[in-house]
C-alpha cells in the first residue's frame, strides 16, 4: 500500500513537473519571445494591428472582400478594375495605409515590409536563406539549359491537344484546358510521359493546402491527426510512391528529361542509394508542384486580359503571325516576341502569381535599416509594390503593357521592385520554362482564335496559395 502510494506520488509529481515545463515552454515561445521581438521592432518605429495569441492577424488577413458580380459586357472595360491587392487582401491594404504605409508587424513572428529598398537588399542577402536546395548546391539546374529546350518540345508536342474539338466551341471555360495542358507539359518535361495520376494527386494536394493557408502559421496544427491532415499525408505519400515507381521504371532510360538529369546528377554525387532516391523524388515533387499551377494560371490571366483588351490581342496576333510565319517556334523566335512579353509582364504585375516573398532571419540581422531579431519572418508584399502609384505612376491600376516597352528597367522606379519570379539565390527555378510555356501557349491560341470575355465571366481574384480567378475565366472563342 505504502509502495503504491509512493509510486503514485512520484508519477503525479513527474506529471505535474512535466506539465509546468510544457506550459512554460509554450508561454515562452508563444508569448515571451514574440513579445520581445515585437517590442524590439516597435522601438524602431515598426507598428501594426494588435495581434491575437497563436494566430496573430492571420485570420483577418485570410478574409477577402465579397466577390463582386461584375457585369462584363463584350467591351467590358469599365466593369473591371485591376486592384488585386485590395480585392484579395483587403485587410493588408487597410493596414498598409494605417500603419506608416509600408512597415508593420502583422503576426507575432512576422515582420511585414513592402518598402522598395527591402527588395533590393533582399536580392543581395544570403544570410536570410535557410540553405539552397540540393540540386543547386550540386550545380545541377534541371530547368535551365536543356530543360527549357525540352519544355519547348513538350509544349509543341501538345499543339494538337490545344486544337482539340472542344476548343472550337463558342463558349469555353479555359481554366481546365490550360491546367490539363500545363500538367501534361511538366509531366512530359519531367518524366518523359504524361503521368496523369501524379499530376491529379498534386492538384488534390494543392486544393487541401489552399483551404489551410490562413491557418498555416498556427504552431503544431500540421501535425494534428485531423481528417484533412490525414488526407494530406496520404496524398503526399501517394505522390512520393508514384514518383519513386516512375524513377525505378525509367532508371536506365536514355531519354532526356528532368528525371534523368536528376538521377544522373545524384549518381555523380557521394550520396547513399536511399539518399539518391529521396533526392530525386523530392526534387521531382518540388518541380512538378509549382509547375502545374504556375504554368497555367498566369496564362489564364493573360488570356482574360487579352479578351478584355482586343486592341492588345490584335497586336499580339500580328506579332506572332509575323515572327512565326507558319513555322514551329524556336527559342530565337520566342525571344523576338516583344509585345507578348510586355503583355505577360503587365499581366504578372496586375495578377501576380503569389502576393509575397518570404524569408526568415536565421540570425539577428540588420536589414533595410531595421534590426531584425532572429526568428522573425519577413514578408515582402510584391502585390502592394505593384499597386503603388509612386512606383508605377497614376495609371497603376490600368492595363498598360506599353510601360514595359523599354523592359523592366524602363517600367518602374526603382526597377528591382518588379520581381514576379523572386530574387536572390532562391529565385524561381522555372522562370524560363514558364515564360517559354506561356509564350507558346498564347501564341498558339491567338494565331488560331479570337476571343472575348463571356458575359458569364465574374471577375473575382482569390488567393488559393496563388492568386487565381475564383470562378474561372469564361471566353467566347471564334476560329480566326
Ligand atoms: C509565371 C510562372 C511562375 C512564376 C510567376 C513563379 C514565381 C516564383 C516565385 C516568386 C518564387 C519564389 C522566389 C523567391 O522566394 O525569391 C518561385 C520559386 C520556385 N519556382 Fe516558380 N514561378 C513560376 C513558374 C514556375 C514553374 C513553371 C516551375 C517549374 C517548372 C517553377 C519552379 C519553382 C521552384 C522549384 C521554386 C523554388 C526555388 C527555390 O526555392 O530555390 N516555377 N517561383
Amino acid at each position: 500500500m505504502g509502495l503504491a502510494f509512493m509510486l503514485l506520488r512520484i508519477v503525479s509529481t513527474l506529471f505535474l513537473v512535466g506539465s509546468i515545463g510544457v506550459v512554460i515552454r509554450l508561454y515562452n515561445s508563444l508569448v515571451l519571445i514574440p513579445g520581445r521581438q515585437r517590442s524590439k521592432l516597435r522601438k524602431q518605429g515598426i507598428r501594426g494591428p494588435p495581434p491575437s495569441i497563436l494566430v496573430g492577424n492571420l485570420l483577418q488577413l485570410g478574409k477577402k472582400t465579397e466577390s463582386k458580380n461584375s457585369n462584363v459586357t463584350r467591351d467590358g472595360k469599365q466593369a473591371i478594375t485591376h486592384s488585386c491587392c485590395s480585392d484579395v487582401l483587403p485587410f493588408l491594404d487597410k493596414w498598409r495605409r494605417q500603419y506608416d504605409m509600408f512597415k508593420f508587424i502583422f503576426r507575432p513572428l512576422v515582420l511585414h515590409m513592402s518598402h522598395p529598398d527591402v527588395v533590393k537588399e533582399m536580392s543581395a542577402y544570403t544570410s536570410f536563406d535557410m540553405g539552397r536546395p540540393f540540386y543547386q548546391k550540386q550545380g545541377l539546374h534541371p530547368l535551365y539549359g536543356e530543360g527549357i529546350l525540352h519544355a519547348n518540345g513538350a509544349v509543341w508536342a501538345h499543339q494538337r491537344k490545344v486544337m482539340a474539338p472542344e476548343f472550337y466551341m463558342d463558349k469555353v471555360k479555359i481554366d481546365e484546358h490550360l491546367r490539363n495542358f500545363s500538367g501534361e507539359v511538366i509531366s512530359k518535361a519531367c518524366f518523359g510521359s504524361n503521368c496523369k495520376e501524379i499530376i491529379s494527386k498534386l492538384r488534390a494536394l494543392q486544393e487541401i493546402a489552399c483551404k489551410k493557408v490562413a491557418l498555416q502559421g498556427i504552431p503544431g496544427l500540421r501535425s494534428l491527426p485531423t481528417e484533412s491532415n490525414k488526407e494530406m499525408w496520404r496524398l503526399e505519400k501517394d505522390v512520393h510512391t508514384l514518383i519513386w515507381k516512375e524513377m525505378k521504371r525509367k532508371g536506365a532510360d536514355s531519354e532526356k528529361n528532368i528525371l534523368q538529369m536528376l538521377i544522373q546528377g545524384a549518381k555523380n554525387s557521394d550520396l547513399s542509394q536511399d539518399e539518391v532516391d529521396n533526392f530525386v523524388v523530392d526534387n521531382c515533387k518540388n518541380i512538378c508542384f509549382p509547375a502545374y499551377e504556375n504554368g497555367a494560371v498566369p496564362a489564364i490571366w493573360t488570356l482574360m486580359l487579352l479578351a478584355l483588351y482586343p486592341e492588345w490581342q490584335d497586336k499580339v496576333r500580328a506579332e506572332v503571325l509575323e515572327i512565326f510565319d507558319g513555322q514551329s517556334s524556336t527559342s530565337a523566335m520566342l525571344n523576338k516576341l516583344k509585345t507578348l512579353t510586355m503583355v505577360i509582364y503587365e499581366s504578372l504585375r496586375l495578377y501576380p502569381l503569389g502576393c509575397m516573398l518570404t524569408r526568415e532571419a536565421v540570425l539577428d540581422t540588420r536589414f533595410g535599416g531595421v534590426d531584425v531579431p532572429k526568428g522573425v519572418s519577413i514578408w515582402v508584399m510584391m502585390m502592394a509594390l505593384y499597386e503603388d502609384p509612386n512606383i508605377w505612376g497614376p495609371d497603376v491600376h490600368k492595363f498598360n503593357p506599353e510601360r514595359f516597352g523599354n523592359g523592366i528597367n524602363g517600367a518602374c522606379k526603382p526597377p528591382y521592385v518588379y520581381i514576379p519570379f523572386g530574387t536572390g539565390p532562391r529565385s524561381c527555378l522555372g522562370q524560363h520554362f514558364a515564360m517559354a510555356e506561356i509564350k507558346i501557349l498564347i501564341s498558339l491560341l491567338v494565331s488560331n482564335f479570337t476571343f472575348s470575355l463571356s458575359p458569364k465571366y465574374r471577375h473575382s481574384p482569390v488567393m488559393n496559395l496563388i492568386i487565381e480567378p475564383e470562378f474561372g475565366v469564361d471566353l467566347l472563342v471564334r476560329k480566326v
